[in-house]
């Protein structure tokens, strides 16, 4: 596997319209949340002006009384308000991580197999799971609740104005060093945190290459080694969170001081004020209450701004998949009578499927810019025959079967499904048509069935006995005391490599598809399962096209046509007693069983 191009892993900064585009799909709920948040602004400023008016009746022969209820309704109100707006927001919150996850899954699987060849799974699973929950912060921690601070920060500026515009003036002094400090270290706070969850990434992607090899990595005595790679991560990503947290350390005491200061500030010159008469004792208290209510939105500005930085941080590293081109991108336009995916019920197993031809005209091909992998190589496998490829290991030959299914596009030449070069037809609609065993024959951790009909989900019971018994399977699912719905784990962990490789060829049969593209396994298998696997590649003939990578020495004997590839170029073709006298390569080939 290639190695991650290195500007992969650098993720683009995040867009504050990245934010706003996901905040556009709740705008309803949001609007509710707003004017709740103008309610509760009200609720609040009303208070400090109730207050002042129950400091102006003492002393005085009126009643209090209806004030002080006024003023609990109003508390009680504000509470109330300030529930709802909490949820609200946070089920908001929780559906915008919805869809990031929702648009990231999508992506993810339909994006070019290039771009998975750079990439590594386990940074790929962490930006579904990690960085998604990142941007959730950026609107419970701040975005919203910091436009309803807003407004009561600007009402208690309007009162503490109205009171006293010189006390206010020193207010401000002090409260806007705090704000340009949170500002500038904010920015500080943001590429932080993406280095952070870039770390973050590293280490799912070391932990997925850990498990997913855990018995090599065992028997080479290597888990010590593997251990300490996945701490240098996990201390990475911990060095940055500290790094925050330092970041932080230095913003909350200035806003702190900025609180404190602005305090102390309008108690002293206050108090003068109130001792030469300038100023009235209840304006003070209420001066002080509308202060108070001036600095809590501060502080929700201050965090708000944290978070949001905090948030993009994250929201580039899914803005990074999500702005990748898609696979079917440069698609054609699906055919009007899109070949029926069988299995799926529109045809019987056989019915409506006809043998087709495949060409291969001059095709030529390089992985990104390096040696070209097949040069100008061309050949014919006629309808309804079945053809090897033998060569030296790396000659190219699994890049072939790459490029019929077009993982990958040829870079000159074209390849032709009965006369339609395939860049002419849909992804979905050339895939249809056929049928795919990877020389890995990858299990997916589930059932036997899943595994089964992941590619003709109608399959019904009977046909999917029919194909295990083609491939040999049958005797040994029904066995099992849960048969079809035996379980089976990562990487088709409990059953041996000669029965992936046929669960896998039985999946192809059960699609029912008239070209099968067969990359048979390298590994040596025991005679009962070689015998097998023949068993399942006959099957898998009887009436259709086959291409085959082949490895072994009776799959060639069963061939119609071989064709030798070396570095990328075809130089023989014929049957296996032909090439024998023709072809040095195919003789040295044969004298090692073929098993390169
Ligand atoms: N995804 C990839 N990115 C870059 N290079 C690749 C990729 N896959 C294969 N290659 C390179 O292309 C060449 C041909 O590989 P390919 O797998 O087609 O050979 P092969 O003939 O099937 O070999 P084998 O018999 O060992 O499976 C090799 O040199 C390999 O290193």
């Amino acid at each position: 596997m290639a190695e991650p191009a290195a500007d992969a892993m650098q993720a683009p900064r995040g867009r504050f319209r990245d934010l706003t585009a996901y905040l556009t799909e709740h705008r309803g709920v949001l609007g509710g949340v707003l004017v709740l948040s103008v309610l509760g602004a009200g609720l609040s400023l009303a208070q400090p002006v109730v207050v002042n008016r129950v400091i102006g009746s003492i002393g005085t022969a009126r009643s209090p009384a209806p004030e002080v209820a006024g003023l609990v309704l109003l508390v009680l109100g504000a509470g109330l308000v300030g529930a709802v707006h909490q949820y609200l927001l946070e089920r908001t919150a929780e559906g915008v991580v919805l869809s990031a996850r929702r648009r990231l899954v999508g992506q993810l699987l339909h994006l070019p197999v290039r771009e998975h060849d750079a990439r590594r799974a386990g940074d790929l699973v962490s930006r579904v799971g990690s960085d998604t929950t990142m941007v959730r912060a950026a609107l419970t921690g701040g975005l919203v609740d910091a436009l309803g601070g807003a407004l009561v920060f600007t009402g208690a500026l309007v009162g503490m104005a109205l009171l006293d515009p010189l006390l206010l003036g020193i207010t401000l002094g002090v409260v806007l060093v705090a704000v340009v400090a949170v500002v500038v270290a904010s920015a500080r706070i943001q590429s932080l945190t993406r280095s952070a969850q870039e770390a973050v990434g590293r280490l799912a992607a070391g932990v997925e290459r850990a498990v997913s090899a855990v018995r090599t990595i065992r028997a080479g005595g290597a888990t010590d080694r593997e251990i300490a790679r996945l701490e240098a991560e996990a201390v990475s990503a911990y060095g940055y969170g500290v790094r925050v947290a330092g970041v932080g350390a230095v913003l909350w005491p200035i806003s702190g001081l900025a609180v404190q200061g602005s305090f102390l500030a309008v108690l002293g010159v206050g108090g003068y004020r109130v001792a030469s008469g300038a100023l009235a004792v209840a304006d003070l208290v209420t001066f002080i209450l509308f202060l108070f209510m001036m600095v809590m939105p501060l502080g929700q500005f201050f965090s708000a701004v944290t978070t949001v930085r905090t948030a993009l941080g994250a929201l580039g590293r899914i803005q990074e998949i999500l702005d990748l081109p898609r696979e079917d991108a440069d698609d054609a336009p699906d055919r009007t009578d899109p070949a029926p995916r069988p299995g799926s019920g529109a045809a019987g197993p056989g019915e409506g499927r006809r043998p087709v031809e495949l060409v291969f005209d001059e095709v030529s091909f390089a992985y990104g810019s390096g040696r070209p992998v097949l040069e100008r190589l061309g050949f014919t496998v006629p309808a309804g025959s079945t053809t090897a490829i033998v060569g030296p290991s790396g000659a190219g030959k699994s890049t072939l079967l790459s490029l019929v299914e077009r993982f990958y596009d040829p870079d000159a030449g074209s390849i032709r499904l009965d006369g339609t070069d395939v860049r002419a037809m849909s992804r979905a609609d050339l895939r249809a048509r056929i049928g795919f065993v990877e020389q890995s024959a990858p299990v997916l951790a589930g059932s036997l069935r899943e595994n089964l009909v992941l590619a003709a989900p109608e399959a019904d019971e009977d046909s999917c006995r029919a194909v295990l018994d083609a491939v040999n399977l049958l005797e040994r699912v029904q066995a099992h005391p849960d048969g079809l719905d035996a379980t089976v784990g990562d990487d088709g962990a409990g059953l041996s490599g000669g029965e992936r490789q046929r669960l896998a060829i039985a999946r192809a049969l059960l699609a029912d598809t008239p070209l099968m593209l067969l990359d048979e396994p390298t590994a040596s298998l025991d005679s009962r399962n070689e015998k097998a696997l023949h068993t399942a590649i006959r099957s898998a003939a009887a009436g259709r096209t086959v291409l085959i990578v082949a490895h072994r020495l009776s799959t060639v004997a069963g061939a119609d046509q071989i064709v030798v590839l070396d570095q990328g170029r075809v130089t023989a073709v014929g049957t296996h007693d032909e090439l024998l006298s023709t072809s040095e390569l195919y003789r040295e080939l044969a004298r090692h069983q073929l098993l390169v």
